[in-house]
C-alpha cells in the first residue's frame, strides 16, 4: 500500500477527535480537483464508515483514473454528492462541519473559477472547518495573502476573502505557511523515516501507542 493511500485517512482521524459523531454527525466534504480533493474523498468513505453522514461537494471533479475510482467507491456506498454551487450553499444549511479538501500546497493564485465562490462561501459560513495540510487559498510558504480573481478580458478581478479553518491536519510535516495557526493543529504522516527527519531537521513529534495521528501544541509555532 502506498504511503498516498495510508494518509488521506488521517483527515478523517483528525475531525472524528474534534467533532464527536453524536454531536456534529453530518459533514461536507468539499474536494478540489487534485491529490488534495482525493483525500478528501478517502476521508468521506472512512467518516461513512465511522458512522458520521458525509456529503461530498466537488467543484471540478478530478480526471486521474485514481480520484474517479475513488469517487466510485464513495456513491458505491451511497455517500451523497451535491451537483452544484447553489446545492453547496443550500445544503450548507444542513451541516455541522465542513471538511475542506480543496487545495493543498500545489495551489498557485490567482483563483479561477467556480473556486472563487466556493471560498467565498466557506469564509461566509458559521460552520466550523476542518482543513487537509493547508487551508484552502492560503500560501504553503507565506499562510493567508490577499487573494483575488483571475483578471476578466477587461482586466477586472475581485478580491476573494480568505478563511481560518477551527482544526488544521498537517501532512506530513507542518507547512512553514501554517506557523501563525492558532486552532487545533494535528499532524499524521507516521512514516517518515528517522533518517530523513534528522536530515532535514523537520522535529517530528513522537505518536502515542498505535496512534496515526498526533495533536500539536496550540499556536507553538514549531515546525
Ligand atoms: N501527491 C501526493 O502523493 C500526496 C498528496 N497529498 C495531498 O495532496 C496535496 C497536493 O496535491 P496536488 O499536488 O495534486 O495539488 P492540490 O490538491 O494542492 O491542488 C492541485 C489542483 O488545484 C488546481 N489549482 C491550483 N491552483 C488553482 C487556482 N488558483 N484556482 C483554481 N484551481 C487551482 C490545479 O489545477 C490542480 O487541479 C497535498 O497538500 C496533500 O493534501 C498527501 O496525501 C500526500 C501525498
Amino acid at each position: 500500500m502506498s504511503i498516498r493511500y495510508i494518509s488521506q485517512k488521517l483527515a478523517q482521524q483528525a475531525l472524528a477527535r474534534t467533532y464527536h459523531r453524536k454531536s456534529h454527525p453530518r459533514v461536507m466534504v468539499v474536494c478540489g480537483p487534485g491529490n488534495q480533493g482525493g483525500d478528501g474523498l478517502v476521508a468521506a468513505r472512512h467518516l461513512h464508515m465511522f458512522r458520521y453522514k458525509p456529503t461530498i461537494y466537488l467543484p471540478k471533479p478530478g480526471s486521474k483514473d485514481i480520484y474517479q475510482r475513488l469517487l466510485r467507491q464513495c456513491e458505491n456506498l451511497r455517500i451523497p454528492v451535491v451537483g452544484s454551487a447553489d446545492e453547496f450553499e443550500e445544503g450548507l444549511r444542513d451541516q455541522d462541519v465542513i471538511m475542506d479538501a480543496i487545495f493543498g500546497f500545489s495551489f498557485a493564485p490567482p483563483v479561477r473559477k467556480p473556486f472563487d465562490t466556493i471560498l467565498r462561501l466557506l469564509e461566509s459560513s458559521k460552520l466550523p472547518i476542518v482543513s487537509i495540510d493547508i487551508p484552502s487559498g492560503w500560501s504553503v510558504e507565506d499562510g493567508p495573502q490577499p487573494l483575488y480573481t483571475q483578471p476578466d478580458d477587461k482586466g477586472n478581478s475581485e478580491s476573494v476573502p480568505t478563511f481560518t479553518p477551527e482544526v488544521l491536519v498537517s501532512l506530513t510535516a507542518p507547512k512553514q505557511g501554517v506557523k501563525s495557526f492558532k486552532g487545533r493543529h494535528f499532524l499524521g504522516g507516521r512514516f517518515v523515516p528517522d533518517e530523513m527527519n534528522k536530515k532535514f531537521e523537520l522535529n517530528l513529534p513522537e505518536y502515542d501507542g498505535v496512534d496515526q495521528v498526533v495533536e500539536l501544541p496550540s499556536n507553538s509555532g514549531k515546525l
